[in-house]
């Protein structure tokens, strides 16, 4: 039987269907890192979310032939290493799109409406200074948000903020898509026009540091910036500096350069950020489904199927 080493816990009903298939060693690499690495050496499948594999530690993974990301985004794998040891990577990017697009439609509605500014303030006994208009937010609907990396999760944004919120979206893409909710943009252009501006776009070698200085430059001074991609998709100093300077009204941060973020980071102390722990998909049913989307795909892999989310490099 194979081995599949898992480094993030996977839930019972997933334990119990990856045990079917192979020996599981759960080894939490955040809790015991070492514990993780010693496990390498017999690993034919690793299953988890977040961890760089890279050439360092496919040396230690002689007999590795898949890697299965409990995630949409694969920015943790260098895939040019994976490909070129014959080792299939794969991710999960459908079954939680639903729930992304939750969090971001309730990431806009706390920034822009200052949602745990004022629940901080009930609870810290400041009912009165939070009904002050020097507290007010500003309005969502009816206002234009501008989505650049309209993707799956994307589409979805722009499904809800049209029907439910009667806003106008407009998209930048490196290239433009039939049958969208949405207007396509160039990027100077969605900056200038967008209320809203959210950053939806895979962290890859060509969208790093992607919005810097200039773009925030660009956007309304009542605009709301939102990250729900990667944190180095941004440039997190200039992001920093545009809050502090008011370029910007607000934003509403999920993902940021260093994970987890490190408390002395400026963007923590700045009350115009809400700011959250990356939990995108954190619900308890589609991290779920999220695991059992990623076992099914490294149990394909180990018995010499495609699996159906490879990702290719
Ligand atoms: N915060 C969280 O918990 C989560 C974060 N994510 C992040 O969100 C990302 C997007 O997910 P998803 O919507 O499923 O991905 P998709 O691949 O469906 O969409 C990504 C979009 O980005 C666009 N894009 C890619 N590169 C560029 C570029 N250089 N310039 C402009 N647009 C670009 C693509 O269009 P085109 O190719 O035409 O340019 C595409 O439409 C993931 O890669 C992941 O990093 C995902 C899930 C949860
Ligand atoms: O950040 C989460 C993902 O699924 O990607």
């Amino acid at each position: 039987m194979p081995t599949i080493v898992a480094y993030t816990k996977p839930p019972e009903r997933v334990l119990a269907f990856l045990e079917q298939h192979a020996e599981v060693k759960i080894r939490p690499a955040h809790q015991d890192e070492e514990a993780f690495l010693q496990a390498l050496p017999e690993a034919d499948g690793l299953i988890g979310a977040g961890y760089p594999v890279n050439e360092k530690l496919l040396e230690m993974a002689p007999r590795l032939k898949v890697v299965s990301n409990v995630s949409t985004g694969y920015d943790n794998l260098d895939m040019k290493a994976l490909t070129a040891r014959g080792i299939t990577a794969t991710n999960t990017p459908y079954v939680l799109i639903d729930t992304v697009a939750d969090t971001i439609m309730g990431m806009m509605l706390a920034a822009a409406r200052r949602i745990p500014q004022a629940d901080r303030g009930v609870k810290e006994g400041r009912w009165k200074d939070k009904r002050d208009e020097s507290f007010f937010g500003v309005n969502v609907h009816h206002k234009t948000l501008g989505i650049i990396g309209m993707g799956k999760i994307g589409e979805e944004v722009a499904r809800r903020a049209s029907a439910g919120f009667h806003m106008d979206v407009l998209y930048h893409n490196r290239s433009e898509k039939q049958n969208v909710e949405a207007v396509y943009a160039g990027l100077d252009e969605l900056l200038e026009a967008s209320d809203f501006v959210l950053l939806m776009t895979p962290l890859t070698a060509e969208t790093k540091h992607f919005i810097r200085r200039e773009h925030f430059r660009k956007m309304k001074k009542t605009a709301v910036f939102l990250n729900a991609a990667r944190g180095a998709v941004v440039k997190e100093t200039d992001l920093i500096e545009a809050l502090e300077t008011k370029e910007i009204l607000a934003a509403g941060i999920d993902v940021y350069e260093q994970e987890p973020v490190d408390p002395g980071n400026p963007l923590l102390a700045l009350d115009s950020a809400v700011t959250l722990p990356h939990i995108g998909s954190a619900t308890a049913e589609t991290r779920e489904a999220m695991y059992q989307d990623a076992a099914e795909q490294c149990a394909a892999a180990l018995a010499g199927k495609v699996p159906e989310h490879k990702i290719e490099g």
